[in-house]
């Protein structure tokens, strides 16, 4: 079925996020959410060593349901589609939001190519149809704000 992807801002200060998978992908996402507050956590059988030194809350072991219990929402960056569908099944039954890492067609949200300077945030999505274009955007977007307007 045919999504369509509505553009809001949550508040995710101090909100517990989980991230399944803690390679390179979980990685990334951890960096970008800790830059909007949110207590980040990560789940996975192979935490790798940034993520385990970046001082968050990590628990090295399979995936479970169980483990869903108290977030917010759910990235997961697993190298595995069949969990990917699992976790999916399992968010939409517990009122765990999810997102998977590059598989628009499993996601309930996707995130946006972002630009942000103090309190404003520039935001460019494509329904998740063409991220390629979306980072393109945002790119010129942020060189346009930064010459003309956040010149240090
Ligand atoms: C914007 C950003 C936000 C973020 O992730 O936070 C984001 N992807 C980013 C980076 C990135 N993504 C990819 C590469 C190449 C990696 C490589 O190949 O090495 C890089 C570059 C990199 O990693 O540097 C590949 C890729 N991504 C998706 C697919 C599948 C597909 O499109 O079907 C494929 C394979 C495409 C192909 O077939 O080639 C899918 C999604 N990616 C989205 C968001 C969502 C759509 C948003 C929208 O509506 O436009 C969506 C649908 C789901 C989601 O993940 O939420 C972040 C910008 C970071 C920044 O610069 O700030
Ligand atoms: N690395 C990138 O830059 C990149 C770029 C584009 C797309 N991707 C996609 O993103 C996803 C993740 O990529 P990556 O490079 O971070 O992968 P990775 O192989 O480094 O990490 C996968 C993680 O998933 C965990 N995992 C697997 N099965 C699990 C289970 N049952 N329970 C708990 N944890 C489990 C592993 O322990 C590992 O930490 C893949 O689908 C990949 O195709 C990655």
């Amino acid at each position: 079925m045919k999504k369509n992807f509505l553009p809001i801002s949550i508040n995710i200060e101090g909100q517990k996020i989980l991230i399944v998978g803690g390679g390179e992908s979980a990685f990334k996402k951890l960096k970008i959410l800790q830059r909007f507050g949110a207590e980040v956590e990560v789940l996975a059988i192979d935490v790798s060593d940034e993520i385990k030194q970046s001082g968050i809350k990590y628990f090295e072991t399979a995936y479970q349901k169980k483990y869903l219990t108290g977030y917010l929402m759910l990235y997961s960056c697993t190298n595995n589609y069949e969990l990917d569908k699992q976790i999916l099944s399992d968010g939409e039954k517990m009122g765990v939001l999810v997102n998977i890492h590059d598989k628009p067609e499993l996601c309930q949200f996707v995130s946006p190519a972002i630009y942000k300077n103090g309190k404003m945030t520039v935001a460019v999505a494509s329904n998740g149809e063409d991220v390629y274009e979306s980072i393109r955007l945002r790119n010129k977007i942020s060189e346009f704000l930064t010459d003309n307007f956040h010149k240090n």
